[in-house]
């Protein structure tokens, strides 16, 4: 699904920040992609998104060499891929419905459709009760589902979240990735940054571990050790 062959990253001031990285995440695995701060985490889901662009080597998604999407076609590539961030990047100045609506709306999908898709995608994180509420009078982890339900409203093939845990407490952080598992079930293919070992070591998931730009470790959970790579 994607497929990273030797992909080097340099920022404008000269950093290198991914350093020949290869692995191939297959379709409707959940990985998740850890390391210290500064490891390349971050730069490696841009990559993907196509908001950095790489110094050497090539990112397939779905086969498709995505250096080669042109600039008018980037839109339409990137609404295959749901993201999630650490920080919500909500809308305060209009409703948790509103705001998972947004990329439908971007899409021109009509109302009737829309209201059926964002109330799905509400019930799915638990949310549907709250439709009407301005997200700030959520709690953390319940602004963290709003974003969630934005990122697959589209129904997505692929989700990247980058920190998603990162200001929950380790009930709602394990609440959150018990959600993208579900996800993961429905066959959505999933790449989680996250530097919380504690948690995600407890989850059998393939973990992919970045060092100052490197792939330095790329392990297959030993409950799943056959597979898939390891
Ligand atoms: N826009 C930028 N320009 C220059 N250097 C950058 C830029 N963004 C990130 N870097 C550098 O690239 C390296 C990797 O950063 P990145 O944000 O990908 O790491 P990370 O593993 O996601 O870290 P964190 O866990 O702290 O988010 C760091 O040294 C960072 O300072």
């Amino acid at each position: 699904m994607i497929r990273f062959d030797e992909v080097s990253q340099r920022y404008p001031g000269g950093h290198e920040a991914l350093k020949q990285v290869s692995f191939e995440l297959e379709r409707g695995e959940m990985a998740f992609l850890t390391g210290r701060s500064g490891a390349g985490k971050s730069t490696l889901l841009k990559c993907i998104m196509r908001t950095e662009s790489l110094s050497q080597g090539q990112i397939l998604v779905s086969g498709r060499n995505i250096q080669r999407i042109s600039d008018k076609q980037i839109p339409f590539y990137r609404r295959r891929i749901g993201v999630v961030f650490q920080d919500h990047q909500l809308l305060y100045d209009r409703s948790v419905y509103e705001n998972v609506a947004l990329p439908l709306r971007i899409d021109g999908y009509r109302e009737a459709d829309a209201a059926r898709r964002v109330r799905a995608a509400l019930d799915k994180v638990g949310l549907l009760s709250k439709e009407k509420m301005n997200p700030i009078a959520l709690s953390g982890g319940e602004q963290q589902r709003v974003g969630i339900a934005r990122a697959v409203v589209n129904r997505p093939q692929i989700l990247l979240a980058d920190e998603p845990t990162g200001n929950l407490d380790p009930e709602l952080a394990a609440d959150i990735m018990k959600l993208f598992e579900q996800f993961n079930q429905i066959g959505v293919s999933m790449l989680i940054a996250s530097h919380d070992l504690a948690l995600i070591t407890r989850l059998r998931h393939r973990m992919l571990t970045l060092d100052n730009g490197r792939l330095i470790r790329d392990e297959q959970h030993p409950s799943r050790q056959g597979a898939g790579s390891s």
